[in-house]
């Protein structure tokens, strides 16, 4: 932080980024005070990554980290047994919360992940990074750790895309420089300042994200953000400097359904209707194009601390 955020004067970008984490990991578990740390990989079909991400990880277990859980999201190749083998505890969408029937999508795992884990501090890691740094998570963290008021803390980093022309270090993030930052700057422009309002690397106390509703698929991350603003205000939200980041880069014809559900849950947060008609995608081939339409889903799942059964408070050391 700047010292003009010490001296109580500061913008939000000032007080609550933290662009150069140092704390070592034996700093950050003397401030654990008492609380546990969960740290959860929701994952589909990842059987190229997930197991090195989660190797990234198991060093803290123990020490910093109370229990690492991949919440697998219906894969059919080998994501589960490539997690088990690197030594996270595996899920499936069932046993995360039995009784209660899957609905596909991202946020469906991260909602369940709730009812599987007791962390008092919920840390989400995307399963499909290349080369994760280990300290992702002491830095994601270490602002909820040092900083009562935070209830939420976003990754931000270098992002490079991987195409056919190579490598564009910085070219990364499509949907959220072109969709998501300028619909933030129209529609909630305090929150401008949030370098990546889409990032799965986040990390959340259970008091929020047992709160909140959860939308099933990849509204997940920007109901959340939306949520905590409007529940505790901008000074609950920090961000910390991960580096860079890589990870698989999806085709562009995948990236349009993608912010199709995105604006659909920016929206519902905002109050705005939502058509709830499909993205229609006409995809080009050499002999004319097929059409694909998307649908957005409009419905959340409650919040975890409402569904019967689950008390979700946080329960101190695992
Ligand atoms: O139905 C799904 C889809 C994805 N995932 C996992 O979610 C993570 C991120 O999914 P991905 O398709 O790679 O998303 P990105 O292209 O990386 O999209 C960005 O934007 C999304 C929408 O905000 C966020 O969810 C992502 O974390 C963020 O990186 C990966 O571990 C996936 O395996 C699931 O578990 N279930
Ligand atoms: O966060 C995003 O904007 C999407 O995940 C797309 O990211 P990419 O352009 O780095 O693949």
């Amino acid at each position: 932080m700047t010292i003009a955020a010490m001296a109580g004067s500061a913008t939000w970008l000032e007080s609550n980024t933290w662009d150069r984490p140092e704390w070592t990991i034996d700093e950050l578990i003397a401030h654990k005070e008492g609380r546990s740390i969960s740290v959860v990989l929701p994952a589909l079909d990842e059987e190229r990554t997930v197991g090195s991400v989660v190797a990234s990880i198991m060093p803290l277990v123990g020490g910093l980290v109370d229990e690492v859980v991949v919440v697998d999201s219906g894969s059919s190749d080998a994501t589960m047994a490539r997690a088990a083998a690197a030594g996270a505890r595996v899920e499936s969408r069932e046993s995360a919360l039995p009784g209660v029937t899957p609905l596909p999508g991202k946020g469906e795992v991260l909602w369940r992940s709730l009812a599987t884990t007791v962390g008092d501090i919920v840390v989400y890691i995307d399963s499909d990074l290349v080369d994760p740094d280990p300290m992702y998570v002491p830095r994601l963290v270490g602002p909820l750790l040092l900083t009562p008021e935070l209830q939420l803390v976003k990754g931000y980093y270098r992002r490079p895309l991987v195409g056919s022309g190579g490598v564009d270090p910085t070219g990364g993030g499509r949907v959220t420089e072109l969709v998501v930052r300028p619909l933030v700057s129209a529609l909630r422009p305090e929150l401008s300042a949030l370098i990546q309002p889409l990032a799965g690397e986040y990390a959340g106390t259970r008091e929020l994200l047992t709160s909140i509703p959860f939308a099933p698929g990849y509204g997940v991350e920007i109901g959340i953000v939306l949520d905590t603003l409007s529940r505790y205000g901008m000074d609950a939200i920090g961000q910390v400097d991960l580096g860079t980041r890589t990870h698989r880069n999806r085709p562009l014809r995948d990236l349009g359904p993608m912010s199709r559900q995105i604006v659909a849950t920016l929206m519902s947060r905002l109050g705005i209707e939502d058509s709830g008609s499909p993205l229609i995608q006409f995809l080009m081939e050499d002999d004319g194009h097929s059409v694909r339409r998307a649908y957005p889903v409009l419905d959340d799942r409650p919040p975890m601390r409402t569904v019967p059964g689950r008390t979700m408070v946080g329960v101190g050391a695992v």
